[in-house]
């Protein structure tokens, strides 16, 4: 696969991670499947463990298909729920982890306003009991996925590190709150080490187009819904705001290869191994760039090579007119740095949507 060097003292395909054994949490998810992917493949052993609310077992299949069967044979997959202490349980006696990746979470904004309850239930009870189980069975070293969400409305960008937080919404809070649960676990308990991974906007897909994202619904997010209308589900991309002080008027985010985001994932574990002292940190993942809505359109019509219609339409509320990532620390600090554009994201965007029209299921029986 097209995956290219990664910072973080050990190169690509240096086999890094032999001899050790990672838990990642919603391993069946978007973000989950690419970096499992990328685990097996530097010869991590892995244990998914996922309830399948936002996914299917078909995506760790294809995980399975596309590394073939030797290094299937170190995916092992369990079915739990981390709200459910028992299923954490049974997941740490099976085996002995030396760290965890923790993606199982909730994460659509405007569902987040309408249930918080079950956001706080999922997200934050979830990685209580996570903890909790962590510490019961001495493991303690922790990739925790946070978002650019944590910046808020930013006021300055680019985002860095220590820039002012706010969240704007229940799912914001629980990242937010998640963020500084941790900072004081790891303060009370210092031989801890806990790296949070700030996401911006992770698009793309793996490039055999075999797995990608395949939101249950109408999507909320930009390429997505680009998509579907692309494979005709949807007829038009309404773009939301065309009147923010932008080069061409619309709203600017920074777009990140899931790849390169999976890439990351892998540097921040191995920055944990190295590293006793590091306490709890956070890193932004994204690529410094930012792209405003309709050069996005426009880079998705180059690889489609068609049409994408359009209608303008107000702004989204609680959108922010401009978020990008300064990408300083994570360079320097755990050696990784985005290598795909636009271009690369949106091939392997389409790529995975016109080998998969409906997602993993496969038919339009079962879509809205
Ligand atoms: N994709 C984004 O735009 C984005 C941006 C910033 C941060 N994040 C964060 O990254 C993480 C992964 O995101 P993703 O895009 O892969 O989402 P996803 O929904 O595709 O994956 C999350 C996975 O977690 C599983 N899950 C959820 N709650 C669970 C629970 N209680 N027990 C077991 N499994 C559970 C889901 O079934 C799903 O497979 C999330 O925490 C999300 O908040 C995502
Ligand atoms: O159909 C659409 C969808 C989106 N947009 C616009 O495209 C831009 C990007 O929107 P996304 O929903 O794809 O991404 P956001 O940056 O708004 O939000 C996403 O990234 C954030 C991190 O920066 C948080 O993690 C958040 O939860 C997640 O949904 C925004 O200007 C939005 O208004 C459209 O014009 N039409």
């Amino acid at each position: 696969m097209a995956i290219g060097g990664v910072g973080a003292g050990g190169g690509a395909g240096s086999g890094e991670g032999q001899g050790r054994s990672v838990l990642v949490t919603g391993g069946a998810g978007f973000i989950g499947t690419h970096t499992v992917l990328q685990l097996l493949e530097k010869g991590y052993a892995v244990t998914a463990v996922d309830n399948f609310h936002n996914s299917v077992p078909e995506a760790l299949d294809r995980v399975r298909h596309i590394v073939g069967p030797a290094l299937s044979a170190r995916l092992q997959f369990i079915f739990g729920d981390l709200t459910i202490k028992d299923d954490l349980e049974k997941v740490f006696a099976a085996k002995r982890y030396d760290a965890v990746i923790h993606f199982a979470g909730l994460k659509a904004v405007a569902e987040s306003v309408a249930h918080p309850e079950m956001y706080n239930r999922n997200n934050i009870v979830g990685t209580v009991n996570l903890y909790d189980v962590m510490k019961k069975h001495g493991c303690n070293k922790l990739v925790f996925s946070s978002s650019a969400t944590v910046y808020g409305q930013p006021e300055k960008v680019p985002c860095f590190e220590d820039s002012p937080l706010k969240a704007l919404n229940p799912y914001g809070r629980t990242k937010l709150y998640l963020e500084e649960m941790l900072r004081d676990y790891q303060h009370a308990n210092p031989e801890w080490r806990t790296i949070l991974l700030r996401y911006f906007n992770p698009i793309g897909a793996h490039e055999s187009g075999d797995i990608g994202e395949d939101p249950k619904g109408v999507p909320n997010n930009l390429l997505p819904y680009i998509q579907q209308v692309a494979v005709g589900r949807r007829p038009e991309l309404n773009v939301y705001g065309y009147d923010y002080r932008t080069r061409d008027g619309t709203a600017v985010r920074d777009y990140i290869h899931v790849v390169d985001l999976a890439d990351g994932h892998i540097a921040a574990l191995e920055k944990l191994f190295a590293t006793p002292d590091i306490g709890c940190v956070a890193y932004n993942l994204g690529t410094g760039r930012g792209t405003t809505v309709l050069e996005m359109v426009s880079a998705f019509e180059k690889a489609y090579g068609k049409k994408i219609p359009v209608k303008m339409c107000p702004r989204r509320p609680g959108d922010s007119e401009q978020v990008y990532a300064s990408t300083a620390k994570a360079e320097e600090e755990l050696g990784w740095r985005a290598k795909y554009g636009i271009e690369e994201m949106c091939r392997d965007q389409w790529n995975w949507a016109k080998k998969n029209p409906y997602g993993y299921c496969g038919d339009a029986e079962n879509k809205d």
